[in-house]
């Protein structure tokens, strides 16, 4: 999938269960004698913009960097496109690796490199491309989320906190993956920035097919972005669903994060 050949998909994602792009079965993930997460199971469908939900420090971002194998894991397997990532060798690894996208939290861009040369660094790590054609779609990249290309040569410290996160999604967006995994992305944005920001994660699973996994607080961005939301509680993922089943749900910890006084406000304003 490239830029060039955007295409309008049929609306993906919720409900097709034959579809999981990525199972995650077994998952235990601890530090020292501490369990963060113990025996998780969560399905993503191909083409949904699935929502991860918890308390702080339940182990959303500990979650995304086990799928990326960043933090490993304890027991479990990733079945990531199909393949257990555990039976992978070093070339078909590299070739999943470049499906996923990732957005960290705070945007995580290097503060010594222009916005060009961030976007650049996963085509560098992956492709052997002429500069012209690296800068040209580093560019298209650009365009893509929505920043002039006056901001290509600009150090991340000139950017205000929507172009960090956008120009972070165009380095997320760099290698045209099939999935992006994003944590946090609204946050410290104002309410306009954030959800322009939604529209846009919207806007790209529309056109390009995207799958997204999306650690957010944001109950809007819930709201308005997610086909699912994934609750993690418990060490576990404790249920999915849509925002409606999670205002019906009877757990406390939901029943309080998605009708209590924040969620009500919310809702009314809606
Ligand atoms: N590398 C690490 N070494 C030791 N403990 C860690 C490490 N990474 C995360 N943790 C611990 O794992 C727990 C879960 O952290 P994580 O960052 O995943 O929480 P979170 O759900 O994303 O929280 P928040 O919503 O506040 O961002 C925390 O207690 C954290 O201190």
């Amino acid at each position: 999938m490239t830029v060039n050949n955007l295409h309008q998909h049929s609306k993906p994602g919720a409900g097709n269960q034959d579809d999981i792009l990525l199972a995650v079965r077994g998952l235990t993930v601890g530090f020292g004698d501490r369990v963060i997460l113990e025996n998780l199971d969560l399905d993503v469908r191909q083409g949904e913009i699935i929502g991860i939900v918890g308390a702080s420090g339940t182990g959303k971002s500990v979650l995304l960097r086990a799928i990326l194998g960043l933090t490993p894991k304890q027991s479990g397997t990733f079945i990531l496109f199909g393949q257990n990532t555990d039976q992978l060798k070093t070339a078909e690894r590299m070739k999943i690796e470049r499906k996923l996208g990732v957005l960290f939290q705070h945007g995580a861009l290097f503060s010594s490199l222009s916005v060009l040369q961030n976007i650049q660094v996963p085509m560098r790590e992956y492709l052997s491309l002429p500069k012209r054609l690296m800068d040209e779609l580093a560019i298209s990249k650009l365009e893509l989320v929505g920043l002039s290309p006056d901001a290509a040569h600009k150090h991340p410290s000139e950017l205000s906190g929507g172009m960090i996160k956008r120009a972070a999604l165009a380095r997320a967006l760099a290698l045209d993956p099939d999935m992006v995994l994003l944590d946090e992305p609204t946050s410290g944005l104002d309410p306009i920035s954030a959800e322009e920001f939604d529209d846009l994660i919207s806007k790209l699973r529309n056109t390009l097919g995207l799958t997204v996994f999306m650690v957010t607080h944001d109950l809007d961005s819930l709201n308005q972005a997610c086909d699912r939301i994934a609750v993690l509680a418990e060490r576990r993922v404790l249920t999915t669903g849509t925002m409606h089943q999670m205002q019906n749900n009877d757990h406390p910890w939901i029943r309080k994060y998605f009708t209590g006084k924040r969620a009500i406000r919310q809702w009314d304003r809606n």
